[in-house]
């Protein structure tokens, strides 16, 4: 089971609208610029408050007319689209803010082997490309425990060897840790490749 939602948001001049109907484990969210797919993004994680509708991940109630549970205790995976790595923390530190060992959790080693990220613990983020940036932002996430995966355009601004790698990363962790994800794209390429469900904004 992976997202259930009906969400409706004005923002601004724009009305955002969205719906997904209960099913496949990867959910892409596809759409021109401006259609509101990183706001709907945001009103999952419950960093910003729908006008009205309702939010299920996994069978768990995360928003509707009388739940709204908070932030942290959603346990989303969040990687933004910018990779957001914290400037003053070296990789490894970078790893592990925010890591949480839950039962069925991911270790610290696996996730380095997972994403092939060993050579570059000890490198400041100044000093990784784009891709290695955002394949330490996916370890970030995915050792925070997370229930469920968002991701921003994972594979913007790659060249095509690197969008190459982060969608082999995305494919093992839709078959082989089995997260729910939800996954924002401009490409439909990419969209058609990964998304068990491709929902269409805008
Ligand atoms: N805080 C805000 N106040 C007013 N308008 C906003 C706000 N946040 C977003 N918007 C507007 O809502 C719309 C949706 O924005 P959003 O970033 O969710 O779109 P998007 O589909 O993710 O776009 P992109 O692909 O360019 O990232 C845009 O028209 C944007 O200008």
């Amino acid at each position: 089971m992976s997202f259930d939602l009906d969400l409706t948001k004005r923002l601004g001049d724009s009305d955002i609208a969205c719906r997904i109907e209960p099913g496949e484990a990867l959910t892409i969210l596809f759409g021109p610029s401006g259609a509101g797919k990183t706001s709907i993004l945001n009103m999952v994680a419950g960093l910003i408050e729908p006008d009205a509708g309702h939010v299920r991940v996994g069978g768990q109630i995360l928003y509707d007319r009388t739940i709204d549970v908070p932030v942290a205790a959603r346990r989303a995976g969040y990687v933004f689209q910018e990779a957001r790595l914290f400037p003053h923390l070296r990789v490894r530190a970078n790893l592990l803010y925010g890591r949480r060992e839950g039962a069925g959790g991911l270790g610290v080693d696996e996730v380095i082997a997972f994403l092939g990220i060993a050579q570059l613990i000890d490198r400041w983020p100044r000093s990784l490309s784009g891709g290695e940036a955002r394949r330490v932002a996916i370890g970030r996430a995915l050792l925070s425990d997370p229930a469920f995966l968002l991701l921003d355009e994972p594979l913007s601004s790659l060249d095509r060897a690197r969008r190459e790698e982060i969608m082999t990363v995305i494919e093992r962790l839709r078959d082989e840790v089995k997260l729910p994800i939800l996954m924002v794209t401009h490409d439909r390429a990419e969209a058609e490749r990964l998304g068990n469900r491709i929902v269409e904004m805008g």
